[in-house]
């Protein structure tokens, strides 16, 4: 049998993909009008009624083969594709993707600075609980070489019945050990209205993972030049977070950096699961620096050693870890903290896998 009829057809279909082609490109060329008309007009762009008076006008008209719910289908692509020829190609890149920003964005915080090759380490306790406990761990971090100490002031903890945090009293209290450790201080916000508040005491303002969609704090960060560290939300994909610190930037405060603290899964032998893969990614989509929280993601102390160096490994700009000086007392995360001999046993190993 010869295949002549085929190769006919064949040869139809393509005269008719080229027929299609010629429509598709000429009505592409008209949407793009509309969209310029519609910019001087400052109309919108989305026009989901015109979309439907179309879509109902073809099914209307529809004598098949094709179903009314495939033609339906398949006109909703071509409006969609028509709606991205319309938007502005710089709004489509984000403020914080590489493709806006090809070189890394560098935060200098006192003499240190976070995102230049140098990995940097953050610690301290969950929770601010007295002067004498951050006096002690701001002790320890100086000896260590770290350089930026992390407390929690303003706790938001799954209980209500849980320790909630000193509040302002505790960032008195980081304040006062920072200058006198000569460190850099980071406590988390939760409430739009203490931002400006923080930004008196606090050197980088913490947006937690329970907020990362808090919209209303994300807006009231960005309108300080406090740098702002954004940790990853326990249920976001990667684009929700690039979205979060796009809102931060977008409002004028572009010292962002990006902490990925572990996501939830089904595994319940870590308390979250890390997301190593977050950290290249993060870093070849973004200009900013990623630091990985390595006690949150996975609240063992056991293998923080080991994530911390696959972390900086994956390109991370640096580590955030818990230390306090008697875990077992402590007022939050006690079975995650590192005690001090903990702290500088990590140290060690952290500084012979950098300097290796
Ligand atoms: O008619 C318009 O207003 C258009 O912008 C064109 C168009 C289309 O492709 O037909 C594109 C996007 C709108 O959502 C609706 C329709």
């Amino acid at each position: 049998m010869s295949n002549r009829p085929l190769e006919e057809l064949r040869t139809q279909l393509d005269e008719i993909n080229m027929e299609l082609l010629h429509l598709l490109s000429k009505r592409a060329s008209l949407v793009q009008e509309i969209g310029e008309v519609k910019k001087r007009q400052g109309v919108n762009k989305f026009d989901p009624e015109r979309e439907k008076k179309m879509l109902d006008q073809l099914v209307a008209q529809n004598q098949g083969p094709f179903d009314n719910h495939t033609v339906r289908y398949l006109f909703k692509q071509i409006f969609k594709a028509s709606l991205d020829l319309q938007i502005d190609d710089q709004k489509k890149d984000l403020l914080v993707s590489r493709k806006k920003q090809a070189t890394d964005t560098m935060i200098q915080l006192g003499t240190t600075k976070v995102g230049n090759g140098t990995p940097q380490i953050i610690a301290g306790p969950c929770s601010v609980e007295s002067e004498e406990q951050v006096f002690a761990v701001a002790k320890v971090l100086k000896e260590q070489g770290v350089s930026i100490m992390r407390g929690g002031a303003f706790k938001p903890r799954t209980s209500p019945y849980d320790f909630q945090g000193l509040g302002v009293e505790g960032l008195k209290i980081l304040r006062k050990a920072a200058d006198h450790y000569d460190l850099q201080v980071i406590s988390e916000v939760v409430s739009p209205s203490d931002i400006e508040m923080a930004t008196e005491f606090v050197d980088v303002i913490q947006i937690g993972a329970r907020n990362m969609q808090n919209f209303e704090l994300l807006k009231a960060a960005g309108t300080v030049n406090t740098p702002i560290l954004l940790k990853r939300g326990l249920a976001a994909t990667i684009e929700e977070f690039l979205f979060a610190a796009e809102y931060i930037v977008s409002n004028g405060n572009a010292n962002v950096m990006l902490c990925e603290r572990g996501i939830r899964t089904y595994e319940k032998w870590t308390r979250n699961t890390l997301d190593i893969s977050a950290v290249p990614i993060l870093k070849n989509e973004s200009h900013l620096p990623v630091f990985v929280d390595v006690t949150h993601s996975t609240g063992r102390r056991d293998i923080l050693l080991p994530c911390a160096k696959a972390a900086l490994a994956a390109g991370a700009d640096g580590v955030m870890l818990e230390v306090h000086p008697n875990p077992s007392v402590a007022l939050s995360d006690a079975k995650q903290q590192l005690d001090i001999p903990s702290f500088e046993a990590f140290m060690a190993g952290i500084k012979q896998s950098i300097d290796a």
